[in-house]
């Protein structure tokens, strides 16, 4: 963001006070992992974001430093470091919005379900935190395996009977964003008025973008070539765990994307129209319980879930491939969120 831009955006809202009859509300952000791979630079992104005007850093460790280091950013939102356990009741208080890549990411190959029998358990308390302290707040679910923490969040709210299926979204944005400029670099066209739906779940086939729906649409992709872009969407966390070779997984792209799909959460909570982000979340566009589609955000989160469009008979097939898997994992996130 340029410095005039953040100036101004400074400016705006120290002049409206963060008051609610501008329509600029005072919005608490709080990260969860705030002091890992994806964590720190979207830390630094969010303080960056004019939306923000409290950012609330938890992690079980080092966030004092990683808190003091982006506070100095001179943007409006207050930074805040908590660590442990028993600083995360006030980490939560009064979160708008509670933005989760706690949890260890993969290595060379894991499969992103690898990761449950750590991860579950950290989605599991910290969701148990959220549901006391800010039951009220939008919940964006990055920690893998998304396609089973996501249906662990919802049994861990559904039990503290402070469910809302509006608030609870998978972040899947990071597919949408590999899809995007993998198809504008075969497509030869400008990435930056591309867009591409990609639904289903996250993780390998789960993963299935509809190149058929990308805008602007193109006659110039062969068969073949949608395969191969359809393979390489699906398949780019493991590229980046590969070339990473052992460092983990995307971390700055990651922060982008979460970056990307916090904005929109908190442009819908402030009631932007037309604010449309695919993410995965509780459905009925198939017989899952949980699908990841276009969703509009609103004031209290989905405001509506949209459909699949037109598919190809290639989209249609990759559908029905996925059903399966995700299927189990979603049964998997249930089952282990109801172990006593
Ligand atoms: N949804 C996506 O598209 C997507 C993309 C990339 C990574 N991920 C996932 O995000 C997660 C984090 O990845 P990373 O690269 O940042 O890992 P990382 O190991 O660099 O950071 C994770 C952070 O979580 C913290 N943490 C662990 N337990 C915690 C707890 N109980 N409370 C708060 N913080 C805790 C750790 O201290 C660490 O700072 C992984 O599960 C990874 O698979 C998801
Ligand atoms: O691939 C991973 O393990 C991380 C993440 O889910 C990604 O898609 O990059």
């Amino acid at each position: 963001m340029r410095p005039s831009v953040m100036r101004s955006a400074a400016q705006l809202l120290r002049r409206r006070n963060y008051s609610s009859a501008s329509g600029q509300q005072a919005r608490k952000v709080a990260i969860l992992g705030a002091a890992g791979g994806i964590g720190q630079p979207l830390s630094l992104l969010m303080k960056l974001n004019p939306l923000v005007s409290s950012l609330s850093l938890y992690d079980i460790a080092a966030t004092p430093g990683v808190a003091a280091d982006v506070s100095h950013i001179n943007s409006p939102a207050l930074v805040k470091g908590f660590m442990a356990d028993d600083q995360l009741a006030e980490a939560l208080d009064g979160a708008d919005l509670v933005i989760i890549p706690a949890g260890v990411p993969r290595k060379p190959g894991m499969t992103r379900d690898d990761l449950f029998n750590i991860n579950a358990g950290i989605v599991k308390n910290l969701c148990t935190a959220i549901a006391k302290y800010c039951p009220n707040a939008l919940v964006n679910m990055i920690s893998n395996p998304v396609n089973s923490t996501v249906p662990i969040a919802a049994e861990v709210f559904k039990k503290a009977g402070t469910y809302d299926e509006k608030r609870l979204f998978g972040v899947t944005t990071l597919d949408v964003v590999r899809a995007r400029t993998f198809y504008a670099g075969k497509a030869n066209v400008d990435v930056n008025t591309v867009d591409v739906p990609v639904v289903g779940g996250h993780a390998g086939i789960t993963i299935l973008p509809l190149f058929s729906q990308a805008t602007p649409s193109t006659n110039a992709l062969s068969a073949e070539e949608i395969k191969a872009l359809t393979k390489r969407t699906q398949e780019g966390g493991t590229e980046v765990v590969e070339a990473k070779a052992g460092k983990g997984s995307a971390t700055l792209s990651m922060a982008y994307a979460g970056a990307v799909f916090g904005d929109a959460c908190l442009k819908g909570l402030n009631g932007v129209p037309d604010i449309v982000e695919c993410s995965y979340v509780q459905s009925t566009v198939t017989e899952l319980p949980f699908f990841a589609s276009k969703v509009r955000l609103g004031k209290n989160g989905v405001e509506e879930v949209l459909g699949l469009g037109q598919l190809t008979q290639f989209e249609k097939e990759g559908l029905e491939a996925l059903k399966g898997e995700l299927k189990s994992s979603i049964e998997k996130g249930v089952a282990f969120a109801n172990l006593v």
